[in-house]
């Protein structure tokens, strides 16, 4: 209680005390951190490739497939409830268009995502089992950035990569909200609803910096993931395989192969190319 008091006296936006005042002026340095990541500068710079995309797009695939799975199971709780839009925000069928319009039928064989990605999706599958009222600081982060700067880089996704339809695209589309800002601010006042202690308000705030970190390390551990595909693959055609040892692909028997053979061998695994 104390604590909270202080950082708000001390805060010289003179933060209120709704949780979603609250949760954005805790956050603001974490977003400057997440718009200064290298994908998110190509991003802003109109330089996205269709290999940075195509490997943003599965790991989206399975940090909203855990996010959206553990919101679905803790829908009733409390502090989920207010927050849960499923019908307006669900992102991973969206995904699931996008990945099959890129890979193919066979889309989930060639899912792969960087340790990051497993720790993050780790993360909400723990914050979902053992405290779920953090799942709102998760879908925060996610859902309000996807209707913000996210609304952005849709159009930039589509300029770059030159595509002349929507397809490829769905994940930054809503098709059931009408005025982003009009969710949001519908959103946000669903979140100032929700009942917490000061000890929980706080856990919370902190939940939403280790989310950004959370999407920071993802997005730095892809830059690294094409510096190793460009380099070592530099202009190789679909199929051919690349050296990293840092990718996983997401099924778990997979993973659980990569880790055994990376810890046995450190060497780089085959993977198919972007
Ligand atoms: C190129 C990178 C990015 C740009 C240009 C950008 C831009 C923006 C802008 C302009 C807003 C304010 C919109 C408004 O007030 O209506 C915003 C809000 C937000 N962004 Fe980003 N963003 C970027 C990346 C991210 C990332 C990577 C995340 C998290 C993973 C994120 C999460 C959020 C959240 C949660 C909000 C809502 C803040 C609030 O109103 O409480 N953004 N972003």
């Amino acid at each position: 209680m104390e604590t909270m008091k202080s950082a708000r006296k001390n805060d010289p936006e003179d933060v209120g005390s709704d949780l979603s005042e609250q949760i954005k002026a805790a956050t603001k340095d974490s977003h400057v951190r997440a718009e200064n990541t290298a994908l998110m500068l190509d991003y802003q710079k109109g330089k996205i490739t269709l290999p940075q995309y195509k490997l943003l797009l599965c790991s989206l695939y399975e940090i909203y497939r855990a996010l959206e799975e553990e919101l679905d199971r803790n829908a009733s709780h409390p502090a989920v409830a207010p927050i849960y839009f499923p019908q307006e925000l669900a992102r991973l069928q969206t995904l699931e268009r996008d990945l099959e319009h890129f890979f193919g039928s066979e889309w989930r064989q060639r899912v792969i995502v960087p340790a990051a990605t497993v720790r993050y999706q780790e993360r909400i599958r723990r914050i979902g089992a053992e405290s779920p009222d953090l799942l709102v600081a998760h879908a925060y982060t996610r859902y309000l950035g996807d209707l913000s700067g996210g609304q952005v880089l849709g159009k930039i996704t589509q300029r770059s990569l030159g595509l002349s339809s929507k397809d490829g695209l769905s994940f930054f589309s809503f098709p059931g909200i009408s005025s982003p800002h009009r969710f949001k601010q519908l959103f946000r006042s669903h979140m100032n609803s929700i009942e917490l202690t000061e000890g929980r308000r706080e856990e919370m705030l902190r939940e939403a910096n280790t989310s950004f970190l959370l999407n920071i390390q993802v997005f730095d551990d892809l830059q690294k993931m094409l510096s190793i595909t460009t380099t070592e693959a530099e202009d190789q055609s679909e199929g051919n395989a690349v050296k990293s040892n840092n990718m996983f692909p997401s099924l778990p028997s997979m993973q659980f192969t990569v880790g055994v053979c990376v810890a046995l061998t450190t060497v780089g695994l085959g993977f198919y190319a972007l």
